[in-house]
């Protein structure tokens, strides 16, 4: 069995890789991710300058996932970019992406800038839905704000590109999110991030678990599989064949990015496992993806991508 799948000219040895976020801030953290059995990676989502974040505790492991409200703590776009730029020369046969997260129109418009006017070769994800900056809403429920966003951003970037958003939940939503993104040239659509807005409590101390934003944070792992699973779906049957999806949330086995990808997904990223088994779970859920495969008599990616039967 074949793990070999594509995204645009875009070939990946494995569909699997990181979500960004994920044990993806330092270049020591990044190297082992392309040293792991991962496909290829994305970088910890930039701002032009390094933020701290939001103050911890921030993240917090639960029974069927984990909530995060880290703030966007990142090094700053120069550093991801040169990690990229170094990357792409001792690995061209291993595409990666790279995330960056504008807190304004002006931020993201300048970083793109950065970005198109640099000898960057591989993807670029715009993410549209960090649910965590106190004071800012996530951009990918703002109709209005996508649109100019994206409007302005392919008025001038020529790159491979595509959106990081947040978890839909109503039929009317995905009808207007995928009218929206056909209008423009998006590589990819990468679906979802966190569930925003969370709340954990401790049950010893009655306390919410994390302490930014009074114990609100993002919500990742199990308990996101049914929604990552319909908004793949939902995506893959309105969005124009060009744009091709990445399934992310709630992947804990073989079977769970078989889902994904039987929702229409062409990569598979992984967060909360990763951050709680390491980079060994890609070597796991490749052998797991593969014994699923046999299993259905399946020898490539292709051979089931998007095949998602419903009771007629
Ligand atoms: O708090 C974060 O840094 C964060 N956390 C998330 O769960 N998703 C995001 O896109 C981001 I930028």
């Amino acid at each position: 069995t074949d793990l070999h799948t594509s995204i645009d000219k875009f070939q990946f040895d494995n569909v699997f890789m990181n979500a960004s976020g994920v044990r993806c801030y330092t270049k020591g953290e990044l190297d082992e991710l392309a040293q792991s059995d991962a496909g290829t990676l994305v970088t910890k989502s930039a701002t032009q300058a390094k933020r701290l974040g939001n103050p911890s505790p921030r993240y917090a492991r639960l029974e069927l996932g984990s909530i995060n409200s880290m703030g966007l703590p990142n090094e700053g776009l120069e550093y991801y970019l040169d990690y990229a730029l170094n990357f792409q020369k001792a690995n061209p046969d291993k595409p990666i992406f790279l995330s960056v997260a504008g807190l304004s129109m002006e931020e993201n418009l300048a970083m793109a800038h950065a970005i198109e006017d640099s000898d960057f070769n591989g993807l670029v994800e715009f993410n549209l839905s960090c649910p965590n900056v106190p004071g800012k809403p996530q951009t990918g429920y703002d109709f209005d704000r996508t649109q100019e966003v994206l409007t302005n951003l392919f008025s001038f970037f020529t790159k491979p590109a595509g959106v990081k958003l947040p978890p839909y939940f109503d039929l009317a939503q995905f009808d207007q999110m995928a009218a929206i993104l056909n209008q423009f040239p998006l590589k990819f659509v990468n679906s979802i991030n966190s569930l925003g807005n969370g709340l954990m409590i401790d049950p010893e101390t009655d306390t919410a678990l994390i302490k930014p934003k009074g114990g609100f944070g993002g919500i990742g792992g199990a308990y996101a599989k049914p929604i990552a699973l319909a908004n793949v779906r939902a995506f893959s049957q309105r969005l124009d064949p060009k744009i091709q999806l990445i399934g992310t949330g709630g992947v804990t086995n073989g079977r769970d990015a078989y889902d994904l990808i039987l929702a229409g997904a062409s990569l598979v990223q992984v967060g909360t496992l990763l951050q709680e088994e390491g980079p060994a779970a890609f070597t796991r859920l490749t052998r797991e993806l593969r014994a699923v495969m046999q299993t259905k008599g399946y020898s490539a990616i292709s051979d089931f991508k998007g095949q998602l039967k419903v009771l007629s």
